[in-house]
């Protein structure tokens, strides 16, 4: 049975995003549903992985052990409702730094296939930026936008061919469970 993976961006997508950035445990608010969804999606068989860029690191505004005390947040909730969440990558890069993790660049989706020993072709990515549905296509992944966070500003734009378009990550969950 292959493993049945999604992969899912982090701001905007599970948690509210700021323009302001996430710069704290206490600015990490999930987003409606999205707990729930994700803990749905695990029960049901999925395993549920993060892909993140966090230049707020690059840009000092938080450490690394306050974004780690983020997913240790994310983490709990989601065990709280009898899911588990995957592997979390996150690029702690700033946008001139050039490395191979920081979206559009798709070294995150790339890491994390290569810790499950699958390989991309097809497996969903859901992001609320441009930059994480053209990682998806980089890589012959599912580009699907969630129209939460910055998703509606992102959906006016001109989106990859064959970008999937769906409400919320609630809404992902039920048409994976379901369909
Ligand atoms: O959506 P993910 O990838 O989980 O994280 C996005 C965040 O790292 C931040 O990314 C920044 O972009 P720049 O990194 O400054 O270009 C801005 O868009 C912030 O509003 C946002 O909070
Ligand atoms: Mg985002
Ligand atoms: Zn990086």
């Amino acid at each position: 049975m292959p493993l049945k993976l999604l992969i899912l961006d982090r701001d905007g997508v599970i948690n509210f995003d700021s323009d302001a950035y996430i710069k704290s445990v206490e600015e990490w608010i999930p987003l409606p549903g999205s707990i729930e969804a994700i803990a749905q999606l695990s029960k049901a068989g999925w395993t549920v992985a993060v892909a993140t860029n966090q230049s707020g690191i690059a840009r000092g505004y938080y450490d690394l052990a306050t974004l780690e005390a983020m997913h240790a947040r994310l983490r709990a909730l989601v065990a709280e409702q009898g899911g588990e969440v995957g592997l979390i990558v996150h690029c702690p890069h700033g946008p001139d730094e050039g490395c191979d993790c920081r979206k559009p660049k798709p070294g995150m989706l790339k890491a994390i296939a290569q810790h499950y020993g699958v390989p991309l072709a097809g497996v969903w990515f859901v992001g609320d930026s441009l930059g994480d549905l053209e990682a998806a296509k980089a890589v012959d992944s599912q580009p699907v936008l969630v129209k939460t966070g910055k998703g509606e500003r992102t959906q006016a734009k001109s989106l990859p061919v064959g970008t999937l378009i769906f409400d919320d990550l609630a809404a992902i969950a039920a048409e994976l469970i379901h369909n």
